[in-house]
C-alpha cells in the first residue's frame, strides 16, 4: 500500500533524512520510535508529502505520491501534526468539520454532520462542541484535531493512511488508550496507521511494527519483540534498561534506570523453569532459581493453582495448627547445611514476641517470625506419588522453613488446614528485598575488650550470648578470636567434624545439631548412628533425623566454651566465609544437668 523508496532530505550540508526505504502492507499499526532530533516528524511530514512533494521516492496505492490529486488525496490520507494552531476563532464543531471541508461545497450534509457527531463522541468531546476552541486545554484541543482528522477519512474508500505525529501528548492515560483502541479499530478496517511515538511500552503494546530511527537513518524496522531488544535501546537513547515481557499480553515491557536488573514474569519464569526441568529431571528448585536468577519463592509461584497454594501470611497461627498433622518432616536449612527431623510439633509457645519455640523432644526450634514473609502449599506429584508440604519463605524468597508430610502424617487435617488459610488471590506474589547481611567486623582497637571478656566470664546462660555479641559490637567469629583466656577457642581443622560425628555414632554419645537460617533454628538432640560421605556433602542418615552438611562450602570451625550454672558448655561452631554460623554442635544436655563427660572426651581429641 506504501512504498517509500531511498528519501534523501537535507538542510544546506545537515542530513535530516538519509537513505530512507521501507514499505508497508494495509491493516497495520506501525509505530516510529527514536531520540529527539532523530527525523520521525520530518520522516512523517514527508510520507505526508508535505516536504519536497514533486519528488519520486513515494508510491501511495501504486500511484506516486505528487501524481495524486490534491482533492482525492485528501480523501486517503490525513495527517495529524505534533504542533497544533492555538487560536483558531472557531467553535469545537466548526473546527472538527473543517475535516470534511474536501467534501462539501457551501453546505455540510447528512454525511458530514454524521461523520463529525461520531467521531466527537468516540474522541469524547460531544460535550464541548458549542465551547470556543481558542478557551479549550491542551488535551482537550488535541482531541478535537484527532476528531477532526478521523472526520476527515470518515468515507466508503478502502485502506486509508493515518500519520499521526506524538497523538499522545497532553492526553491522560484514559484517552491515550481509548486513542490507541481507535486506532487498533481503523487498522482492523485494512487501513494503515504510522504514528511517532515516545512512549515504548506504548508502542511495544499496540505497534504491529516499529522503526527505529536515529540520525536521520532507519537503524531496524521490525515486530516490537525484534526491536526492544536492551543492547539496542540502551545504545541508541544511551540510556541503561531493562526489558521483560509484559504479564498483560507477553510484549516487551521496558524498564529505565541506571539500574538495570533480570527480570521474569511469572509466565516467562514458567517456561524457564519448565525448561530446564526438561534439560535436568533432577535439579533442586533451589538450584533452579540460582541458575535462573530468582528466589526459590518466585519460582516456586510459577506453579499456582497448579499443585501450589498461596496461604494467607497468618504463620503464627498455621505453625500452632501443625501438631493436628501428626507426625511429620521439619526442614530448615541455610546455603551450606539441611536439617531434617521427623516428629510432632508439640508445645508451642508464641508468647514472647521476639523468638516463638516448639519445645518438643522432638521438634526444637527457635522461631524469629519477623523474617516470615510468605507460606505455600505444595503437592509434588511424581512416579512415587504425591508429596505435601508447607513452605515458608523470608522477605528476600529464601525458604525459611518446610514441613512435609510422611506416611504417618494426617492428610486430611493438611488439606483441612490448607482450605482454612488459603488466600483468596492465587495470583500474585509480594516483591522480593534484598536482605542485608550485616557481618561488617569493627576493629578490635574499637571493642571495649575488657569488658567483652569478663562478660562472656560471668555468662550463666549460653542463649545470652548472643545478647552479649550485640552490646559489645563483636562479630560472632570476633568473639571467638577475643574470647577470655579461660574460655580460649581452639579453630580446628573441618576434618575434626567428621571425626567428631564419626565418634558420636561409635560410642552412642548424645549430641545436638543446631542449624539455621535468620528465620529459624532447627534442633536434634539424641543418638546418630548412620553417616555417610556423598560427594562434597557429609550426611547424618537416621530415620528421624538427617543431616547434610557441604564441607565444601566451611571455611571455619572452632572448640566453644561458655560457662553456665551448670558448668562449662562445649560447642563446635561452623561458619562460611561471610563469618555466618552453618552449624553448630554439643553433647546433649538439659537446663539444671552438666554436660555429658563422654562428649567432652571427644572434642578433646579434636584439633
Ligand atoms: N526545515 C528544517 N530546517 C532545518 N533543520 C531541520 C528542519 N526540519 C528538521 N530539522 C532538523 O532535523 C532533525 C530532525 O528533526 P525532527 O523534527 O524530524 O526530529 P524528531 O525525531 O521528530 O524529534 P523530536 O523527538 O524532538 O520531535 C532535527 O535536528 C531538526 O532540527
Amino acid at each position: 500500500m506504501l512504498t517509500v523508496e531511498k528519501i534523501n532530505y537535507q538542510h544546506k550540508s545537515f542530513k535530516i533524512l538519509e537513505d530512507i526505504s521501507f514499505d508497508s502492507d494495509s491493516g497495520k499499526i506501525i509505530a516510529i520510535v527514536g531520540p529527539n532530533g532523530a527525523g520521525k516528524s520530518s520522516l512523517l511530514s514527508y510520507i505526508a508529502n508535505e516536504i519536497e512533494p514533486k519528488k519520486n521516492e513515494i508510491q501511495f496505492k501504486k500511484i506516486l505520491l505528487k501524481n495524486w490529486k490534491k482533492e482525492d488525496l485528501s480523501q486517503h490520507k490525513a495527517k495529524f501534526s505534533q504542533h497544533q494552531p492555538a487560536d483558531i476563532p472557531l467553535t469545537v464543531e466548526e473546527v472538527v468539520l473543517m475535516g470534511r471541508y474536501p467534501y462539501f461545497d457551501h453546505q455540510p450534509q447528512k454525511n458530514d454532520t454524521n461523520a463529525i457527531e461520531l467521531w466527537m463522541n468516540k474522541t469524547n468531546i460531544s460535550h464541548l462542541k458549542n465551547r470556543e476552541y481558542i478557551h479549550l486545554s491542551g488535551g482537550e484541543k488535541q482531541r478535537v484535531h484527532l476528531a477532526r482528522i478521523f472526520s476527515q477519512l470518515d468515507n466508503n474508500h478502502q485502506q486509508k493512511l493515518i500519520l499521526l505525529d506524538e497523538p499522545l501528548n497532553n492526553l491522560d492515560v484514559s484517552h491515550q488508550f481509548n486513542l490507541l483502541e481507535t486506532l487498533v479499530e481503523l487498522k482492523q478496517k485494512e487501513n494503515l496507521i504510522i504514528l511517532v511515538i515516545h512512549d515504548l511500552n506504548l508502542a511495544a503494546q499496540f505497534a504491529d511494527e516499529v522503526i527505529l530511527m536515529d540520525k536521520g537513518k532507519i537503524v531496524l524496522k521490525d515486530l516490537p519483540e525484534n526491536v526492544f531488544k536492551p543492547d539496542i535501546i540502551s545504545k541508541i537513547y544511551k540510556f541503561p534498561c531493562t526489558i521483560c515481557k509484559n504479564p498483560l499480553d507477553q510484549k516487551p515491557l521496558i524498564l529505565f534506570g541506571k539500574k538495570t536488573i533480570t527480570m521474569n514474569t511469572i509466565t516467562d519464569l514458567k517456561k524457564q523453569w519448565d525448561d530446564l526441568k526438561a534439560n535436568q529431571p533432577k535439579i533442586r528448585i533451589r538450584n533452579a532459581a540460582k541458575e535462573l536468577g530468582v528466589s526459590e519463592m518466585e519460582l516456586l509461584a510459577t506453579d499456582l493453582g497448579n499443585g501450589v497454594t498461596k496461604l494467607k501470611p497468618e504463620h503464627a497461627a498455621i505453625l500452632q495448627e501443625i501438631e493436628s498433622l501428626g507426625k511429620v518432616m521439619a526442614l530448615t536449612r541455610n546455603n551450606e547445611c539441611v536439617h531434617e527431623r521427623k516428629g510432632i510439633y508439640l508445645n508451642p509457645d508464641f508468647s514472647s514476641p521476639h523468638a516463638q519455640l516448639f519445645v518438643g523432644e522432638d521438634i526444637d526450634m527457635r522461631i524469629f517470625l519477623t523474617h516470615w514473609k510468605t507460606a505455600f502449599a505444595v503437592v509434588e506429584s511424581s512416579e512415587h506419588g504425591e508429596r505435601k508440604s508447607l513452605q515458608f519463605f523470608g522477605k528476600d524468597g529464601e525458604a525459611i522453613h518446610k514441613i512435609y508430610l510422611v506416611p504417618q502424617s494426617n492428610t486430611e487435617a493438611f488439606d483441612a488446614l490448607v482450605e482454612k488459610y488459603k488466600d483468596a488471590d492465587q495470583t500474585t506474589i509480594p516483591a522480593t528485598e534484598k536482605v542485608e547481611n550485616n557481618v561488617t567486623e569493627k576493629p578490635d582497637s574499637e571493642i571495649d575488650v575488657e569488658g567483652f571478656q569478663q562478660s562472656w566470664i560471668d555468662l550463666k546462660d549460653t542463649h545470652n550470648f548472643f545478647t552479649m555479641l550485640r552490646k559489645y559490637g563483636v562479630t560472632r567469629t570476633q568473639a571467638l578470636r577475643l574470647a577470655p583466656t579461660d574460655y580460649h577457642a581452639k579453630q580446628i581443622n573441618k576434618d575434626s567434624i567428621v571425626k567428631m560425628l564419626e565418634k558420636a555414632a561409635e560410642t552412642e554419645t548424645p549430641i545436638m545439631v543446631f542449624t539455621g537460617n535468620k528465620g529459624n533454628i532447627q534442633i536434634h538432640t539424641g543418638n546418630i548412628k548412620r553417616t555417610m560421605w556423598h560427594e562434597n556433602w557429609f550426611n547424618i542418615l537416621d530415620p528421624d533425623f538427617n543431616m547434610h552438611l557441604d564441607m565444601d562450602k566451611i571455611a571455619t570451625s572452632w572448640i566453644v566454651r561458655k560457662p553456665t550454672e551448670d558448668g562449662i558448655v562445649t560447642a563446635i561452631e561452623v561458619f562460611n566465609d561471610k563469618g555466618e554460623i552453618i552449624v553448630q554442635f554439643f553433647g546433649k544436655r538439659k537446663p539444671g544437668i552438666a554436660e555429658l563427660e563422654q562428649w567432652r572426651e571427644i572434642v578433646a581429641e579434636l584439633n
